[in-house]
């Protein structure tokens, strides 16, 4: 397959889940924009825009292309899921096939532990790799402490630090930023310095002119811009701050990976950590082994992820009810007043 695919991460693997479509003669691409029913897909002969009508698409994703018509979606190696905006009963990709996940912490302002636990635990939901990104070190001054802060919270995840201003380990960064490469964090944390600093473009310039499928000009971003040295790809999708957990149950116990190793050592297997005897996770936060803060920060990430899950089954719940009343309204109607609506179409 060409090089410029394996630009944005096309290899063997992907080659032999494409292996069926290819002897069907489809073309692989990998979606780098999506719109409503369209969408912009990187080929080996360059972008095209295809059509689909499936509604799982998203940026990120490999997929088969019959001429413009995007067929099938490769199934994906990973997947940043977020609970949806208000009315929708479902998580919401963000992007897939994902292999590190940055999470930008600032060191100007007092680190917000919580916020990158949060972050942290999306990141191992998804199945990518996480990496915590310390940011503006030239303007903190104590990284040290800033940074004995956040190991206590990026449990099994390396941390960098950086300054894009002074330009101190940014070779660093992009070592440890390889493959498809997401940012993620609040606004004003940096994103767009470092995507700048690690693509060589800037994203905020990044928006095209192009002529669209019916000959207009429309102004295009990207969403997939390769880094620098061909290391791999970033992806910048709109929606990444205000991440909510959804159903990150499992990637909570990565996240909490030290606590729940404590825990196996409490004397009750269903032990929660109160005034149990022979708690473990009591005794090393007594030991100063454990930041009290990181035990109370994990039970509310979990009673979030758990009312997220009881929020949008509440909201199917609901959703059912209206539609059966509905229903059986238009059920009475018809039979109450036969004839009378007909007669007068
Ligand atoms: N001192 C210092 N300031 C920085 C550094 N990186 C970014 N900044 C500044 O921080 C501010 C926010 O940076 P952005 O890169 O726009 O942050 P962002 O996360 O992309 O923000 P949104 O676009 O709102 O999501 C800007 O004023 C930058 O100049 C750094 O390494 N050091
Ligand atoms: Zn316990």
């Amino acid at each position: 397959m060409s090089s410029s695919l394996e630009l944005f991460g096309w290899d063997s693997t992907w080659a032999d889940a494409f292996a069926p479509h290819a002897a069907g003669g489809l073309t692989p691409g990998r979606v780098v924009r999506v719109d409503r029913g369209q969408c912009d897909v990187i080929t080996a002969a360059g972008p095209v825009r295809a059509e689909f009508t499936r509604t799982d698409v998203c940026t990120g994703d490999w997929v088969a292309l019959s001429g413009l018509y995007l067929h099938a979606v490769l199934p994906r190696r990973t997947a940043l899921v977020r609970a949806a905006a208000s009315g929708l009963s479902h998580g919401q990709v963000l992007a897939a096939n994902v292999d590190v996940v940055a999470v930008i912490v600032p060191c100007t302002v007092e680190v917000d532990l919580g916020r990158a636990e949060r972050l942290l635990a999306l990141a191992w939901e998804s199945g990518a790799r996480p990496v915590v990104v310390l940011t503006k070190t030239d303007a903190c001054p104590d990284v040290a402490r800033v940074r004995e802060q956040i190991d206590t919270v990026a449990v099994g995840a390396d941390v960098v630090a950086v300054s894009a201003v002074a330009g101190d380990g940014l070779d660093a960064l992009a070592d440890a930023l390889t493959g498809t490469v997401v940012l993620v964090g609040q606004s004003g944390v940096g994103k767009s310095t470092l995507a700048t600093a690690l693509t060589g473009t800037d994203l905020a310039v990044q928006d095209v002119r192009e002529v669209d499928g019916k000959g207009r000009h429309t102004t295009v971003r990207r969403e997939m811009i390769p880094l620098r040295g061909g290391r791999g790809v970033l992806i910048d999708t709109p929606g990444l701050r205000g991440v909510g957990l959804y159903d990150a149950e499992d990637g909570l116990h990565r996240a909490f990976a030290d606590i729940d190793a404590l825990a196996a050592d409490c004397r009750f297997g269903d032990c929660a950590h109160g005034s149990e005897p022979g708690c473990a996770v009591r005794a090393a936060i007594d030991a100063g082994l454990l930041p009290a803060r990181r035990l109370d920060s994990y039970r509310k990430l979990i009673r979030e992820n758990e009312w997220a899950a009881a929020r949008t089954d509440a909201r199917l719940r609901s959703e059912l009810r209206s539609r059966e009343r509905a229903f059986h309204k238009a059920y009475r109607n018809q039979f109450n007043r036969p004839g009378r609506d007909r007669r007068t179409r």
